[in-house]
C-alpha cells in the first residue's frame, strides 16, 4: 500500500524554513537528515535566546538564509537573530506596541501563534487587531493595517499566512461573542483585498454562484443566518484563530472556525452555520466554493480552527485529495478537499458524546444524554471544551505515512448559564472542571502516531499533562515533540521509541522547526515558555512556571565559528529584554 504524499511547495531550499508550517500543505515535515536516529542522541543546545515575555510561546522561529526571525507574545515585538555569529546575536529588534487593553480581552492568555516572511518583509498579526509587515534587511515598519476595535473584544491571535502575494489572518474573540471573519491583504501595501465573515448572510459570508458543498444540508441562502435564532447570528462569534493552508493548483485556502457564541447552547436551537467548520475560499476573492461543519450547533464548545493538512492519500485504494483535521470533538477527519466530502471520521481518542458517525449525512451521531440543559450539572462529558486536542499542529512523514500529534485524555463536568451580550465582555455562560479519563491522578495528555488511511493508532506515547507543542517530522526518521511540564523528546518516527530528550527551563507550547544554517550545520529549534490554555493544568504537581526562552541544538553543541561581536542597533536603540507590560 503506497503512502500518502503532499505538495512541499513553497520550499525553494531546504534549508530555510519561512512559514510556521515549512510548506502551504501544514505538513510540518523536513528533507534534512544529518540529525537522525542514530545521532539524535547527541544533540546539544548551540545558543539559546529570550525576548523577556511572560505569555505563552506558540510560534515556531523561521529562518531565511542567514538571518532567524522570531515573534514574542505580548507586546509582539519582533527580533532578528544573525546566524552567521556564535550566539546568535540581534541584527534588529521592533516593537510595534500594541494596546495594553488587548491584555484583558483575550480569552486565553495574550499568545502569538506565529508569523510568516515573504517579499522581503515579516508579517505578523498584534493582540490589538492590527497586522504589521517589517523590512527584514532593516526592521522598520513597512505598513500597518488595523484590522478591528480591540474595545469591542476583538483580538488576533492566529499566524498570519502568506501565499499568492497576499497575507491571511483571522480573527479572535469567540467567546466575547465577536463576529468571526477571515481576510486578505495585499502583501505589498497592507490594503485589505476581502474579508469573509464566517456567520450572517451570504453577501455577508462571500456565498455566490461558485459555491457547491457536498452536503444538501450545507446548500441554500442565507444559512448563517437561517440556521439561528432571530438575531443571534450577529454576535454568533466563528472565530478564525488557527492556521490556514493553501492548494496552489486550486488557488484555494482552508481554514476553520471557531464555536458559536454564547457558548451556552440553549440560547441559540439550529446548527448555527458557519461555526465550528471549515471554509473552501478562492484565494483572490473569498469566495466559498464548499463548506462543511464539524460540530452542527456545537454544545461544548469544540470549535473548528485545528490545522488543516492537504495530503494526497489512497483512500479505499484510489488516491484522492484530501484534507486530514484532527477536530476538538476527537474525531480525525479525511476530507475530500474539492468537495469537502467526509471519506473518513474515526475517534483519535476517548470522547462519550456522540455515539457513531453518520457518512450518509456527514453528521456525527450526538448522544442525547450529553446535551447540555441550562442550569443542570453533567458530570462526565468527554472531551471537555478544549477538546482531545487544541490548536498544536501536527506534522506528517511521507517516510512513515503517519501523522503525529499532540493530544490529551480529559473531560469535563459542566454546567450552563443563560447569558446577556455586552460588547468586550465574556459572552458564555459554560462554568466546567476538567479531569483525567482515567480519574484525578492519570495521564491528561498523549502523543500520538495516527495512520490516516487505516484510521487508527500506529503508536501512543501517554505524558502526565496535555501535549500543546507542535510537531515537526523529519527525513531523519525523526519526530520532535514537547510536553507542558517542559520535556522536548526525539522519538522515531517509525515505532515511538524516546530516542533524546532535554528538559527545558519551562513548559513547551511551541512548534519545533528545523533549519540548515549558513554554516551548513542542521539546527533544531523549539521555544520554552507554558501558557495559553495549557494553563488549565496550572497547579498541578509539576507544572512548571512561564518562561520565555529558544532553545537551538545541534550535533554536540556545534555552532558558528568567530569572535563574539555586539550589534549595531539602529538608532542607537537597545533591544530590551525584560519588556514592558509582560506579566511576571
Ligand atoms: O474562540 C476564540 O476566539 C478563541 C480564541 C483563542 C485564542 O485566540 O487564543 C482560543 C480559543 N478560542 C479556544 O477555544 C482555545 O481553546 C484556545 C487555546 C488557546 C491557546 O493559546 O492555547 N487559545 C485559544
Amino acid at each position: 500500500m503506497p503512502h500518502g504524499t503532499f505538495n512541499p511547495a513553497p520550499r525553494k531550499s531546504s534549508g530555510d524554513w519561512t512559514s510556521q508550517a515549512g510548506d502551504f500543505a501544514n505538513s510540518r515535515y523536513s528533507e534534512l537528515s544529518d540529525i537522525n536516529e542514530k545521532n539524535v542522541d547527541q544533540l546539544k543546545v548551540a545558543w539559546t535566546f529570550s525576548d523577556g515575555a511572560l505569555y505563552g510561546h506558540e510560534g515556531a522561529p523561521l529562518v531565511q538564509g542567514d538571518t532567524m526571525y522570531v515573534v514574542s507574545p505580548f507586546p509582539n515585538r519582533s527580533y532578528a537573530l544573525d546566524l552567521t555569529k556564535p550566539g546568535a546575536p540581534i541584527k534588529w529588534m521592533y516593537s510595534p506596541n500594541p494596546s495594553p487593553m488587548a491584555i484583558g480581552k483575550a480569552c486565553c492568555d495574550a499568545v502569538l501563534r506565529g508569523w510568516a516572511i515573504g517579499d522581503g518583509k515579516l508579517v505578523y498579526s498584534l493582540l490589538d487587531a492590527h497586522v504589521v509587515a517589517v523590512d527584514l534587511k532593516t526592521g522598520k515598519e513597512v505598513w500597518r493595517t488595523e484590522m478591528a476595535d480591540v474595545s469591542k473584544g476583538v483580538t488576533m491571535t492566529s499566524s498570519a499566512f502568506i501565499a499568492d502575494g497576499k497575507v491571511f489572518v483571522g480573527n479572535s474573540g469567540g467567546e466575547l461573542g465577536v463576529s468571526g471573519w477571515a481576510a486578505a491583504l495585499d502583501l505589498a501595501t497592507g490594503k485589505e483585498l476581502w474579508r469573509a465573515y464566517s456567520v450572517g448572510d451570504d453577501e455577508h459570508t462571500l456565498i455566490g454562484d461558485r459555491y457547491k458543498p457536498f452536503y444538501p444540508h450545507l446548500k441554500g441562502e442565507d444559512l448563517g443566518l437561517k440556521t439561528w435564532p432571530k438575531g443571534m447570528a450577529q454576535h454568533g462569534a466563528g472565530a478564525v484563530w488557527g492556521f490556514f493552508s493553501y492548494d496552489p493548483e486550486t488557488n484555494l485556502i482552508f481554514y476553520g472556525t471557531s464555536n458559536p457564541g454564547p457558548r451556552v447552547p440553549v440560547q441559540r436551537p439550529g446548527d448555527n452555520l458557519f461555526s465550528s467548520a471549515v471554509f473552501a475560499r478562492d484565494a483572490d476573492t473569498g469566495e466559498a466554493v464548499w463548506a462543511y461543519q464539524f460540530t452542527p450547533h456545537d454544545q461544548w464548545d469544540y470549535d473548528g480552527v485545528n490545522e488543516m493538512m492537504l495530503l494526497d492519500l489512497p483512500i479505499n485504494g484510489k488516491m484522492r485529495k484530501t484534507i486530514v483535521h484532527f477536530d476538538r470533538n476527537t474525531y480525525a477527519y479525511v476530507l475530500d478537499r474539492e468537495t469537502g466530502e467526509v471519506l473518513k471520521a474515526d475517534n483519535f481518542a476517548y470522547q462519550n458524546w456522540s455515539t457513531g458517525f453518520d457518512y450518509e449525512t456527514g453528521r456525527p451521531i450526538v448522544d442525547p444524554a450529553m446535551e447540555p440543559k441550562p442550569e443542570k450539572t453533567l458530570d462526565r462529558i468527554c472531551p471537555p471544551d478544549i477538546g482531545q486536542k487544541d490548536w498544536e499542529p501536527p506534522a506528517y512523514s511521507p517516510q512513515t505515512g503517519l501523522v503525529y500529534l499532540g493530544a490529551f485524555n480529559i473531560c469535563m463536568k459542566l454546567t450552563n448559564h443563560k447569558v446577556s451580550y455586552i460588547a468586550g465582555t465574556p459572552y458564555d455562560g459554560m462554568e466546567m472542571e476538567r479531569f483525567s479519563v482515567d480519574g484525578p491522578d492519570g495521564d491528561w495528555g498523549q502523543f500520538i502516531a495516527w495512520d490516516p488511511i487505516e484510521g487508527h493508532a500506529a503508536w501512543r506515547i501517554p505524558e502526565k499533562f496535555m501535549v500543546m507543542s507542535g510537531a515537526l517530522a523529519t527525513a531523519g526518521h525523526l519526530v520532535f515533540y514537547g510536553t507542558s511540564d517542559g520535556w522536548f523528546r526525539a522519538v522515531d518516527a517509525r515505532n515511538g521509541k524516546v530516542l533524546w530528550q532535554q528538559k527545558l527551563s519551562s513548559g513547551i507550547i511551541g512548534q519545533p522547526m528545523t533549519y540548515r544554517g549558513p554554516d551548513g550545520v542542521q539546527y533544531i529549534a523549539i521555544a520554552s515558555g507554558v501558557g495559553g490554555a495549557a494553563g488549565v493544568q496550572a497547579g498541578r504537581d509539576g507544572y512548571p512556571p512561564r518562561g520565555s526562552t529558544l532553545y537551538v541544538f545541534s550535533l554536540n553543541g556545534k555552532q558558528v565559528e568567530g569572535t563574539h561581536s555586539s550589534a549595531a542597533h539602529p538608532e542607537g536603540e537597545a533591544p530590551q529584554q525584560g519588556a514592558p507590560g509582560s506579566r511576571g
